[in-house]
């Protein structure tokens, strides 16, 4: 394992202990913002591109810009979508991560039906009134965990869009068996209780349980005027020559409902927490959104499309608090076949690790990268992906769901900064293993503003 084959020079580094590799370094926390220490060392003893294993993978490390971009740009020719087997396993092994070529490209298309720019454009008044409502909820208790609690708004709001869960009608909490995920994600695959692992797998066994007895039952009731997901599936599995089959549904489903709350709950704590650091920066924002009301003719009206695509430096806000966040610390990919890189060759069936907190922290493209500084962002116009910014990805794969992030903190940010102030009270320090967590929660107390503490 200390040498493997190659036919060309691999790129320095060390494949650690046999089976075990490097893993344990990998995965031990840390509380640093900056590029993970495990990263940060080996770029410093090899270089930006090195070797390693991980959880028993060959596996090359980008820390290198023009190779990750390389990578995105290759999926499906050089590279191909692969994640270690924790993922697969939790997620489905038909889940669209894991699948490629036709199959790939027509569930991609589906889910931008739901979450493309005219399914976002009919969803701002939901989203605007969940916001509203959990808001004013939370103001009436003496503390709340803003982690939890913009994770169950995001998860009900997408359940609802989904399928039409209503937690309050459902005799079972789904969003319970959503938990550990992070955790067991990128972990070792020791399937014995009391991993995260293992109580990922119970959690994913009993929520496609769920899903599945929902599909069924629609299936059997179909209603009347289709308005979910779970309606326009069951008429494509209904289609002839149908490739959708319902464990591809429901593999989706359960994807998506992961991927939507953890990821955005993670970045609205965050970004509050930023807030509640940067007083300058929550003026500026305050300022923007007051000047959203003031210019309304009807001031009861809710947000309109305009109003939201006007908000500009929301927008550069969400981007920095999504450089810094890293959310998503790694992302896999496998070489279909020997692919030379500079002075290196990357062998057919290894694994590449593209590291997007390197790109994000780099001081050379961003200055202080460590500094929270929405305003670097005005003259890169807050785009969604390039070279130095792949906080969602790039290429073929990048995010589907980042414009529904974007209007789900934006209009969060709207309604908590114009109707609101808040005290911290407790938590709000961060682990990284090496994705984020909280992990005593983010608790504060909200306060209604008074009218003349709007300007
Ligand atoms: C802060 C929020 C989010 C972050 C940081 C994030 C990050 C990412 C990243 C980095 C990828 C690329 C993975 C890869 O290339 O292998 C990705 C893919 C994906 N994301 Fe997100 N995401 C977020 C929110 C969401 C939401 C809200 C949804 C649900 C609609 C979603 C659904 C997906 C799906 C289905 C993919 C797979 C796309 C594919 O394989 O083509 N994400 N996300």
């Amino acid at each position: 394992w200390r040498n493997p084959k190659c036919r060309g020079k691999l790129p320095p580094g060390s494949m650690g202990f046999p089976l075990l590799g490097e893993s344990i370094q990998f995965f031990k926390p840390n509380t640093t913002s900056d590029i993970p220490p495990f990263v940060k060392e080996r770029v410093k003893k090899y270089g930006p591109i090195f070797k390693t294993n991980l959880v028993g993978r060959p596996v090359i490390v980008s820390t290198d810009a023009d190779l990750s971009y390389f990578v995105f740009q290759q999926e499906g020719r050089c590279f191909q979508s692969w994640y270690p087997d924790t993922f697969t396993e939790i997620f489905g092994r038909k889940n669209v991560g894991s699948l490629h070529g036709f199959m790939y490209k027509y569930l991609k298309s589906m889910v931008l039906t739901l979450f493309g720019y005219d399914g976002l454009k009919k969803m701002l008044p939901q989203v605007e009134l969940t916001a509203n409502k959990r808001l004013e909820l939370w103001s009436n208790q003496e503390s709340v965990e803003l982690k939890d609690a913009t994770a169950s708004m995001i998860f009900d709001l997408t359940a609802k869009k989904l399928i039409s869960h209503d937690p309050d009608k459902s005799s079972e909490n789904l969003r319970s068996n959503f938990v550990a995920f992070i955790q067991g994600l990128i972990s070792f695959p020791f399937n014995i209780p009391g991993t995260a692992y293992h109580k990922c797998l119970k959690g994913r066994e009993k929520a496609m349980k769920m899903l599945k007895n929902m599909l069924q039952e629609r299936r059997k009731n179909p209603r009347k005027n289709p308005s979910d997901f779970f309606d326009y599936v069951i008429e494509e599995i209904k289609k002839e020559g149908t490739i959708l089959t319902e464990e591809i549904a429901l593999d989706l489903m359960f994807v998506l409902l992961f991927a939507s709350f953890e990821t955005t709950s993670l970045a609205l704590t965050l970004a509050i927490k930023f807030l509640s650091d940067d007083p300058e920066v929550l003026k500026r924002l305050t300022e923007e959104h007051e000047t959203i009301l003031r210019n309304r003719e009807d001031a009861e009206s809710g947000l309109t499309w305009e109003e939201y695509k006007s908000m500009t430096y929301t927008f550069q806000f969400i981007n920095e608090t999504a450089r810094l966040a890293n959310i998503v610390p790694a992302i896999f990919r496998k070489a279909l076949r020997d692919i030379k890189f500079k002075d290196y060759t990357i062998p057919a069936g290894w694994a590449v690790m593209v590291c997007p907190p390197a790109v994000h922290l780099n001081p050379d493209k961003y200055k202080d990268p460590l500094l929270f500084n929405p305003s670097r962002w005005e003259e890169s116009k807050a785009s969604n992906a390039s070279k130095h910014f792949m906080a969602f990805g790039g290429g073929m794969r990048f995010c589907v769901g980042t414009d529904f992030t974007k209007l789900q903190m934006a209009v969060f940010i709207h309604s908590l900064v114009t109707k609101y102030r808040w005290e911290e009270i407790k938590g709000g320090n961060i682990l990284r293993t090496p994705g984020l967590q909280f992990p005593n929660g983010y608790h504060v107390r909200l306060h209604q503003k008074e009218t003349k503490d709007m300007l």
